[in-house]
């Protein structure tokens, strides 16, 4: 496949979310699957509820009133043997009904003297029927789904011990640029790393985990050796700066002494321009251009798509909103504008900047604007940043 060069931010998209194969799976307790992708669609294994229940603490009733209270059910301790007509017993939330049982009544409505019992009832009244909720065998939760805390407790109320999920791609973070400084002010022109320590905690929201992170100096060999080194260990590498043609940005000439072959190469996207998306087998390598606000924008728009694929995820069309502010793209191109949803309409945060961050830090996401001018009331689409 030749690379799409220079192309639509919805092409380079488009192969970012087409290119790439689900990874393997692996079985883990249900209760540290929160936030994995599920790798099957999720049967339950049992009718849920499993039994006949009551919904009520009360009375559990059999034949006309009035009745004769014979004793008590417990959850998690049925009766034995069948409730006789004109019997009733004490039952608990979530007790198992007794057989024979007409209905329940509550104990609040409930006229009780001694072992009598008087109330009014109705059939099946308060009972919670078996497999009302799902039968045994039915999907509870799709395959390729983000799995929240509640369904997680839906898996475990299935019947679930382990459940597969998809392993989380494995991250190689390779840093260029000499520039840069790990700790400390920054001094004598250089800069401290503004990617290294934000790249993690988007990556692990997104579903993939860091495996290595090394800082390259600006040398062809060692970009070479690096890249190399990524490629053997990673399902994703992610590389940020020397994207640009500039004397010392090498990934190019790396990319291609490693093998790899290039997918995109330089979107008409701003801010993130020159970002870029190759393979070398299966294993994706991502190009995020140096400026901060711009390796963030390239790492919303190709990286969340090839984890995504990676995770067996479907891609979900972009949403629209409404804009409360007015917004400009330059001719021909995209533009990612930060800022937030508020009552479900776009505001447009400050310092755009593509080398700033501090607007970014605040905004929820991105407008997606394709015209020259987008007017305050029109529809934009709308990118979330990973929570
Ligand atoms: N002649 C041209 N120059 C540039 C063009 C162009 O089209 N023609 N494109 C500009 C655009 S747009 C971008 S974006 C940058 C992309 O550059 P690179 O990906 O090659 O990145 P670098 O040159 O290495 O760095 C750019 C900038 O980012 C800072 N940086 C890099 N890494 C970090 C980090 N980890 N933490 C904080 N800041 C970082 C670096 O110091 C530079 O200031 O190219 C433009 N140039
Ligand atoms: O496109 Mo560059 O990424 O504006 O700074």
């Amino acid at each position: 496949m030749s690379a799409l060069i220079e192309g639509s931010w919805d092409d380079a998209r488009g192969i970012a979310q087409s290119t790439f194969k689900q990874l393997k799976s692996e079985s883990l307790p249900v209760a540290q699957c929160v936030n994995r992708t599920l790798a099957v669609d999720a049967k339950s294994l049992v009718d849920l509820p499993t039994y006949a229940t009551s919904a009520m603490d009360g009375y559990a009733v059999s034949g006309p009133g009035p009745w004769k209270i014979v004793g008590e059910v417990k959850a998690g301790l049925p009766m034995k043997g069948v409730l006789e007509s004109g019997a009733a017993v004490g039952i608990a939330t979530g007790a198992v009904i007794p057989e024979g049982t007409f209905g329940i009544i509550r104990w609040e409505s409930a006229q009780v003297d001694g072992t009598e019992l008087n109330g009014a009832v109705v059939k099946d009244q308060d009972i919670r029927p078996p497999a009302h909720e799902c039968k045994a065998g039915d999907v509870i939760v799709n395959k390729g789904t983000v799995l929240n805390p509640a369904m997680i407790g839906l898996l475990a109320a299935a019947g679930f011990d382990e459940i597969d999920v998809v392993t989380a791609p494995r991250v190689a973070l390779v840093l260029l640029g000499d520039e840069i400084q790990l700790k400390g002010i920054p001094r004598d022109g250089l800069v401290r790393d503004a990617l290294g320590p934000q790249l993690p905690g988007w990556l692990n929201a997104m579903g993939a985990q860091i495996i290595s992170t090394q800082y390259i100096s600006d040398q062809l060999d060692l970009v070479i050796t690096a890249l190399k080194d990524a490629c053997e260990k990673a399902d994703i590498v992610i590389t940020t700066g020397g994207t640009a043609q500039g004397p010392r940005d090498y990934l190019h000439s790396a990319l291609e002494a490693v093998g790899a072959n290039i997918l995109v190469d330089t979107v008409k996207v701003r801010p993130g321009h020159p970002m870029l998306l190759a393979r070398k087998g299966d294993v994706a390598i991502l190009g995020l251009p140096g400026n901060p606000q711009s390796a963030i924008v390239a790492l919303a728009s190709l990286g969340q798509p090839v984890i995504g694929s990676q995770l067996g995820q479907t891609h979900k069309k972009l949403a629209k909103v409404i804009t409360a502010s007015e917004l400009s793209a330059p001719q021909d191109f995209t533009r990612l504008i930060i800022g937030n949803l508020i009552d479900g309409q776009f505001h447009v945060a400050p310092y755009l900047g593509s080398a700033m961050l501090r607007g970014l830090a605040h905004s929820d996401g991105f407008a997606i604007v394709t015209k020259a001018l987008t007017g305050v009331g029109e529809q934009v689409r709308w990118l979330d940043l990973p929570a």
